[in-house]
């Protein structure tokens, strides 16, 4: 059954053309992964599919209605909140939640605030949040850039058992080829 239908999709920014009819067919519960060089244009193209920029042409359909949670690249927290109310915001699988605190012992950590953790931690407690959102679509945009191998481990172990006997679709951003042999269904080239 499809998902999603990325159809003709074109984007410039400045006069730039970078996404210039892309097209994508995404089944349900198909794991996508988007590779392709630096500057290619996959963080824009996720963008569009969740309908956070718009598309100069095109248009992306969803065939089931989706709930998305998307994973920046860039992490983004509220700099004036603790990473407790920055999460205590958007989670409302509490279940979850509770889990993934205890498993990377991100307790120690709810009292600071972003700034005062470091990047591989923001990127952690980025993905924390976004599985803890609950979603029939997970975008993540290279979760595992900043993060040290034993990290970079537990996070794929936990996203691989998370996938397992769930009914997500996930499309990912990875430059990282054993990343795709593990988790993709397919591979996405966007180059
Ligand atoms: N809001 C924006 N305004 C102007 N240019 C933009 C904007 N967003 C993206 N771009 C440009 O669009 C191009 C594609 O950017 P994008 O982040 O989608 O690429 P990417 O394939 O995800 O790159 P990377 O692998 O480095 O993350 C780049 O040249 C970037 O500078």
């Amino acid at each position: 059954m499809v998902f999603l239908r990325v159809n003709n999709i074109k984007k410039s920014f400045d006069e730039k053309k970078v996404l210039d009819g892309v097209f994508m067919e995404v089944y349900k519960g198909e794991r996508v992964i988007i590779k392709g060089p630096n500057g290619v244009g996959k963080t824009t193209l996720l963008k569009i599919i969740a309908g956070i920029i718009l598309p100069d042409e095109g248009s992306i359909d969803f065939l089931v209605k989706p709930q998305i949670s998307f994973q920046f690249q860039n992490v983004v927290f509220f700099p004036w909140l603790s990473m407790m109310e920055n999460l205590e915001l958007f989670v409302r699988d509490k279940e979850i939640l509770k889990n993934l605190i205890e498993y990377f012992s991100l307790r120690d950590f709810f009292h600071l605030y972003p700034s005062e953790i470091s990047g591989g931690y923001q990127q952690i407690f980025s993905f924390v949040r976004a599985l803890s959102i609950p979603h029939n679509l997970l975008i993540l945009d290279e979760p595992f850039k900043s993060l040290d191998p034993e990290r970079k481990k537990r996070v794929k172990e936990v996203l691989k058992d998370h996938l397992k006997d769930r009914k997500i679709t996930l499309l990912m951003v990875s430059h990282q080829e054993e990343e795709e042999r593990e988790i993709a269904d397919r591979i996405f080239n966007l180059a």
